[in-house]
């Protein structure tokens, strides 16, 4: 089953619809620059509403350990995905206390050396996360074998098809299931995930 992540959630509304429609995890941005930047406390809030399976991602970019681990603890968030250009070893550091996702932003195909950084789950985005700017599913060929390889940029529920069927770890989605930015649309939230779930019944059926 290809686990789902919808990323830049700013309302509690829409983080009970993507947990009740079966989302695996959430993602709240804590980038300041991001339009879709709420403060930990906000975040917090949200995250005391949701219920015991389903896991908060705190989307940080440059941001030194200790101010993560202050916001990680503050949101009350569980796992942190970094997305800028972290060296491996505060990767190390924040590993000690949480499990993290590397995001790598894509321009040209992926090189097999990304794998190496110390993550538990690797990220190929397109080359302005947040933007919902693609690439060619090619790019992923190096890396398409990887375990736990999460699949992001430009994902909606129309141009899903193709990625599901590499049965990558997961997919992310921000922009494209919106309204506007940091507002998820209940009708394409509801698309996105429905697709998710039948790609797992139909390998289930066949294999
Ligand atoms: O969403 C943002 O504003 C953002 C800011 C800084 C780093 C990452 C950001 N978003 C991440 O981008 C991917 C894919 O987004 P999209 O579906 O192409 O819009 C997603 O993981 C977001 O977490």
């Amino acid at each position: 089953m290809v686990k789902a992540k919808i990323c830049g959630i700013t309302r509690l509304e829409d983080a009970l619809l993507a947990e009740r429609w079966g989302a695996w995890a959430v993602g709240f941005i804590l980038v300041p620059s991001s339009r879709r930047y709420r403060p930990p406390e906000h975040y917090a809030s949200i995250s005391r509403a949701l219920g015991p399976f389903i896991t908060r991602v705190g989307v940080f970019q440059d941001t030194p350990p200790e101010a993560v681990l202050e916001a990680m603890r503050t949101a009350r968030l569980q796992v942190a995905q970094l997305h800028g250009d972290e060296p491996p070893e505060w990767a190390e550091a924040l590993r000690a206390h949480f499990p993290l996702i590397k995001a790598f932003k894509l321009s040209g195909p992926a090189d097999p050396r990304l794998a190496d950084y110390p993550a538990d789950a690797l990220m190929l985005d397109g080359a302005s996360p947040g933007s919902g700017q693609g690439y060619p599913l090619e790019w992923l060929e190096p890396l398409r074998h990887h375990p736990r390889l999460i699949v992001a940029g430009g994902l909606t529920p129309e141009n899903l098809g193709p990625v599901l069927a590499l049965r990558p770890y997961a997919v992310d989605v921000s922009s494209g299931v919106e309204e506007a930015p940091g507002l998820k649309s209940p009708q394409k939230l509801r698309a996105f995930l429905q697709t998710v779930d039948n790609s797992g019944s139909i390998v289930e059926t066949c294999g």
